[in-house]
Order: C-alpha cells, then structure tokens, then sequence
C-alpha cells in the first residue's frame, strides 16, 4: 500500500481535491503567515468580482442598456431601407465604405429593369397571331375591367425597335457576371424569387421569367466586390474602394450600352406596351432608368440616396447592433412572408411548440427571432414557455407601404397588398404577448402614393370603401392612417398610444428626423416603464 493511500485512509479523507489542497504538515510559521495572506487576498479578488456581477445585474434591472426594436413588414415594405436609414444616421462611415458593393447592385437593377422590358416584348410578340397577316401587329388589353367594353389596343414593332432589342442582348452577359460574383461558387445563399408584379400580369405567366434576386441575411455579400473591400479604410473616399481598372468590370458593357437603354425606355411603343401592361417600372423596386446616364458613367459611385433606392431582397432574419452614445441600440429585422422563403419546415415544428426543435433547424443566430417572427405570422395561440422568445423586443415598427392600393401580392396575386398589411398590422396588434411592446407604425412609400395619384390613378377605384372623396394624397392618407388607426384602438389587449409616422424611406433627410423622434421615444418609454417597476 502507497504512502499517500494509507494517510488518507488513516485521516477518512478520500477526496483528492481536499487532499491536493491540504496545509503541507511540515509548514514554518512563516510559511502559514504567507500562506493565509495569499488565501485572504484571493478571497478578497473573488468577492470583488462577485460584487462588480451583482453591480451590473442591478444596473440591468435599473434601466436596460439595450434597445431592441423588431422591423416587420411585408416583402418590399421597406425594412431594408429603414435599416440603411438608422446605419446612415449612426455609422455614416460604414455605410459608406459598401459603395463598391451597392454600386454593383444598382447596375444589377437597371440590368433587370430592362430585361424586364425585353422579356415582355418577346411575351408580346410570341402573343401574336403569327398566321395573321400582320404578325408584327399586337393586341394588348388594356385594362382588366375596360378590355371587354373598349377592345384592344393594337401595338406595332418597328424594326428598329427590334434591332435595339438585338443590341441590348451583351447585357445579359453583365448579369450572369454580376450574379456570378454576388453568388460564391456551390452557395446557396441566393434565392431567385420573383420580380414585383406590379401588373395584372396572370401570376404564373409571370412565374420563372422575372426572377429577383435575393440575399439570405446572413450572408457576406459585400466582401465580393471592389478590391479594397476586405481591407476595411478608415478612408472616406469610397470611389478608392471600386476596382474601375478591371477589365471585367460590368460597368464597362453597360456604359457601351447607355444609348440604346435610353433609346429603349423612351420609345413610344415601349411605354405604350408597358402601359397596356400595367407595368409601371418607376414605382417598381430598384427603379434608376430615369438616371442611365449617370449611373452608366464609367468611373460612377453611388449616392446615399442610390444606396436607398437600390434593390435587394432580404431572406431570412438579420440582427444588427448599433452603439450610441445613451448606450446600445439594437435593431432587429424580420420578414412576413414565409412561405415564398421555403420555411415551411420551420413553422411546422413552430405548431407543435418545440422552441427545440425549431431551432435545430435554423441557423442559431437567427432561431430566436424567427420563433418570434413566424409566431407572430401564424398568430399561434402562444403559450407561458413562450414569452422568454418576446418579452425582450422593446418596440416594433411595422411599415406598410401605402401606395401598394393597386398592387397585388408576389407571394398571392389574389391579395391586395394593402389589404395585406392591413391584416398583418392587426394580427400585431391583437397579440397578447407583445401587449407591453411599443408598436410604431410607419405608413411608408408616400412618395410613389402621390406619384400614382397625381398620374391619375383613382384611389376609390381600388379601395371601394373610400367612395368619391378627393383623389389627392392628403385624403387618401389621412383615410388609410385612419382604417389603421382603428384596428389599433379596436384590438388592442390595452390601452396604447397610437404612434404613426407618414414615410418616405429614400428620403434620408425627412426620415432622420422620424428616426430621431422614434429613437427618443423608445428610450423615454423604456425609461418610464422601468422607473414603474
Ligand atoms: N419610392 C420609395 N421607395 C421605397 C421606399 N421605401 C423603400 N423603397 C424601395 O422599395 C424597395 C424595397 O424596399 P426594401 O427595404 O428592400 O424592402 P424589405 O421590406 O426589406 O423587403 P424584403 O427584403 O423582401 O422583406 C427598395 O428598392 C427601396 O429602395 C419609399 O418610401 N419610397
Ligand atoms: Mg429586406
């Protein structure tokens, strides 16, 4: 039998960390004094750590540093655009420094506007009788409801407009390359879904031709373009940031190309076909032909203000954290419409209740907030072991872009997109979980509802309910805040104050004062909820 073993047999002390930690017997009194000393300091450093723990809990519970706001909203509503607003407003050098990235994306829009443009030509030409003698001769309804009384317009092909169309064929080249470097080789992080049908186009005509292209959230895009991307400057001169000397660049084919797209999109024929059509491409996302010369400009950067209108579709859910100078603000956005995302799975482990098992299935940075986020849209009966997943959202801001009166949903043609976010506000609103969170509405797009109506389109005609009162914005805003603002006081679990904001999220200037005004309320909310408690 060892030594050590039959000491501690003799002593009945079998555990070893006892044993390891034990006083050496053969200790000076010197050696004790050192000892004890060493014990008493550490014990010291030990309480001081538990102390700063404590401070800081209490701190937490006195008023909570971070702001978490949720963004929801149905596709194309604007949450991307109200995020780059807040990144504009508290990190005007980052957003900045993804010109290279932007500038590849709104030369990808005008690409998809006028393929947009060429494929419904061929759609028109293909309708055409071609056993008819006057093949080149069209027949385009002109509106759903006038096409039976009134006929049809007849559209003639010029051949120059066809050999334009020849000449405009090296852009899809610009395209593929585009795509090509957005897209890293075997990911799967893009999704083409379909381009907004701001037409009456039939849903499955339009199906698998105007693909849009979509960034999964998640997903580190911006690293593909410009060679100083990976190397982040502090620099402000983001043109440094855009490699024009690539020979490869799509910029140099679609400054080559400048002339015919402004030939093609001035064309009579075009606008007459695209207006038989009900394509209105200038209130569609991602809209710069009114802008082709600039933008085709060989050594072109875009503006703030390219950076908000430009186009990119958003999956998934993103999370992005902003410091200032009260603390950290905390923006969160989410999407509504799950089913054009191929989530499907996720919501059915949603219904059976097992936060587990759902957040097996997601990436983990974004399970939490998806359980919130599908919930919401599925209006699932949520249950106590929910609440920990929502209770931390301190305020949402739903936008519902108010000039979608006359448009119809992507993801179900047969729903009117006001419609639309008009039950998806009440579904927020109703929902006992977030009684206590602060909802702001954002009633969003207010520049394109104006542009509709100045350009004739009678609100009364698609909102039935609105009758023969004046077809001019105040009106018809002052009308929509108001169906909103119902639902609100109707459905509400308790009394809330009503905080509406009529936006225009491509304005950056107007929409810093909303946010500014959002911001403060939010912190003086919190503060008086927790000042409450
Ligand atoms: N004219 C105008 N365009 C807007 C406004 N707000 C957003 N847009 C544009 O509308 C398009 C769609 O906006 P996004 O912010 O991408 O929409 P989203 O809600 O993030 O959409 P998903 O990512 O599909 O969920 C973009 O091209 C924006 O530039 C607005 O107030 N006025
Ligand atoms: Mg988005």
């Amino acid at each position: 039998m060892s030594k050590l073993f039959r000491r501690s047999l003799e002593e009945g002390d079998e555990d070893p960390i006892a044993l390891a930690l034990a006083p050496p017997g053969n200790e000076t009194p010197l050696e004790r004094q050192e000892r004890l000393a060493a014990e008493a300091e550490a014990r010291q450093r030990s309480e001081a750590i538990d102390e700063e723990i404590n401070r800081q809990r209490m701190e937490k519970k006195k008023g909570p540093k971070c702001i978490r706001i949720l963004l929801l909203g149905q596709s194309e509503s604007g949450k991307s655009t109200t995020l780059k607003n807040f990144q504009l407003m508290n990190s005007p050098k980052a957003f900045r420094h993804e010109r290279a990235s932007w500038r590849a994306v709104v030369q990808l829009n005008v690409v998809r506007s006028v393929r947009l443009i060429l494929d419904t030509i061929t759609e028109a030409q293909a309708a055409s009788n071609p056993s008819s003698p006057s093949s080149a001769m069209l027949a385009i309804p002109r509106q759903r409801t006038e096409s039976i009384e009134s006929g049809s317009v007849q559209i003639r092909f010029n051949p120059e407009l066809l050999k334009l169309k020849m000449r405009l064929l090296p852009l899809q080249q610009v395209e593929e390359a585009l795509l090509r470097k957005m897209t890293p080789a075997g990911s799967a992080e893009f999704e083409a879904t379909h381009l907004s049908p701001a037409t009456n186009l039939p849903y499955s005509s339009r199906a698998g031709k105007f693909k849009e292209i979509a960034i999964n959230s998640t997903a580190q895009w911006k690293g593909a373009f410009g060679r100083l991307m990976a190397t982040a400057r502090a620099s402000m001169d983001s043109a440094a940031d855009i490699d024009f000397e690539d020979p490869k660049d799509p910029g140099v084919i679609l400054h080559a190309c400048a002339e015919d797209i402004i030939q093609l999109w001035n064309d009579p024929t075009v606008k007459e076909l695209l207006k038989a059509k009900k394509i209105r491409l200038e209130s569609m996302a991602g809209f710069f032909l009114d802008s082709i010369p600039r933008i085709t400009a060989l050594r072109y950067v875009p503006t703030d203000d390219d950076i908000l209108r430009a186009r990119l579709k958003t999956l998934g859910v993103s999370e992005h954290r902003f410091k200032l100078k009260s603390g950290q603000f905390y923006t969160i956005f989410g999407k509504m419409h799950i089913f054009s995302n191929g989530l499907y799975k996720e919501i059915c482990y949603i219904m059976t209740g097992e936060y587990s098992m759902l957040a097996a299935h997601v990436p983990s940075e974004v399970s939490r907030l998806s359980v919130l986020h599908y919930a919401l849209v599925l209006n699932l009966s949520v249950t106590e072991a929910w609440v920990p997943y929502f209770d931390d959202i301190d305020a949402i801001i739903f936008l519902a872009p108010i000039s979608g009166f006359d448009e119809v949903l992507l993801e179900d043609p047969a729903v009117n997109k006001l419609e639309d976010s008009l039950l998806l506000w009440r579904r927020i609103v109703i929902n006992p979980i977030l009684k206590n969170t602060q909802l702001i509405l954002f009633l969003n797009k207010t520049d394109l509802l104006k542009a509709k109506l100045d350009s004739g389109i009678q609100f009364g005609h698609y909102v039935t309910t609105y009758g023969n009162k004046p077809n001019d914005y105040e009106s018809t805003s002052r009308y929509m805040r108001k169906k909103f603002s119902n639902i609100f006081t109707q459905n509400s679990p308790k009394s809330r104050l009503f905080y509406v904001h009529l936006t225009s999220m491509t304005d950056s200037k107007s929409t810093e004062k909303i946010l500014m005004n959002v911001k403060d309320m939010v912190i003086r909310d919190m503060l008086q909820e927790s000042s409450l408690l």
